[in-house]
């Protein structure tokens, strides 16, 4: 969404060092998760090889993490990662037409309507069947089930992944969720530990930034409580049909959130692997 940006003087490139400096978690070299990476990727090509398609959807609700993993293990199965948030905000930031039309539905966290965003998305599955692309790693679509209908009119979906974390979690991530107004780098400042008896234990450290992004923190407008319980709402009211539709199809496969990035890495990935080898 539209973020309240602040003017910065500092040059861009020091940004960019303290990162190269500071690897992410889910980059950390490790043996164990460098081989399972390896192992997706080549999975992947074998089912391409097979002449299958790599048409996956991640379904989740806002704050469980689904732009993170979607980005990072979309780079390793060699696919895009196509975020439909991300292409709303660019239409909005570029202030065309179908942009100054969805401003206020995005800022208040309301879905914008349905035919707006499959065009949006048409544009982007043709220039990707153009491009010779081998699929794709869809997040943020479909969000109602006529959505997921009209996808599947376009394009086959092959997997749908549904990625769960409690809901009270869910609006503290979201509010602690921090970009760099100078390099774009996604923080998050929410410290989680969750002890309740009788469920199981969550905990997952804060995403902080390096020195030299601290003071450039940015925020969502739509990341505070009020916009997010409301988009929360939204997501259960639209979306959680949708999980039935891929359901329904023996598309879905679920798979709960229970720590940091580092812990959930090497868990997703052979989740993915184990379908993509079941398929
Ligand atoms: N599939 C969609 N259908 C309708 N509106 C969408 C869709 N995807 C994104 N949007 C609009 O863009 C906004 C931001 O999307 P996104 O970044 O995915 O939000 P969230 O963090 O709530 O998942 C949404 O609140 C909504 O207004």
């Amino acid at each position: 969404m539209m973020q309240s940006r602040v003017r910065l003087t500092k040059p861009l490139a020091r940004c960019a060092r303290a990162f190269s400096a500071q690897p992410s978690p889910f980059d950390a070299t490790g043996d164990a998760v460098d081989a399972l990476r390896n192992e997706l990727t080549k999975t992947c090509d074998e089912v391409v090889a097979a002449g299958k398609k790599l048409n996956w959807v991640f379904l989740g609700a806002p704050g469980v993490g689904k732009g993170t993993y979607a980005s990072r293990v979309a780079k390793q199965m060699k696919i895009p990662h196509v975020s439909m948030g991300d292409l709303v905000r660019a239409e909005i930031k570029g202030e065309t037409a179908i942009g100054k039309e969805m401003r206020a539905l995005a800022a208040a966290g309301a879905l914008v309507p349905d035919e707006t965003v499959l065009e949006i998305l048409r544009l982007r599955i043709e220039k990707g069947k153009k491009d010779g692309e081998r699929g794709f790693l869809l997040d943020g679509f479909p969000r109602t089930v006529p959505q997921a209908e009209r996808l599947n009119d376009m394009v086959e979906v092959t997997s749908a992944l549904n990625l769960t974390l409690r809901e009270d979690i869910l609006v503290e991530k979201c509010c602690g969720r921090r970009e760099c107004g100078e390099c774009g780098k996604a923080f998050n400042i929410a410290v989680i530990r969750s002890e309740k008896e009788g469920e199981p234990t969550i905990v997952m450290p804060p995403l902080n930034p390096p020195e030299a992004c601290l003071g450039k923190m940015t925020q969502r407008a739509d990341d505070t409580e009020d916009v997010v319980r409301a988009r929360l709402d939204v997501y259960k009211k639209a979306t959680i049909p949708v999980e039935e539709y891929y359901r329904n199809k023996g598309l879905l496969s679920e798979f709960p959130i229970m720590g940091g990035i580092p812990e959930t890495t090497p868990m997703l990935l052979k989740h993915i692997i184990d379908i993509l080898r079941r398929r």
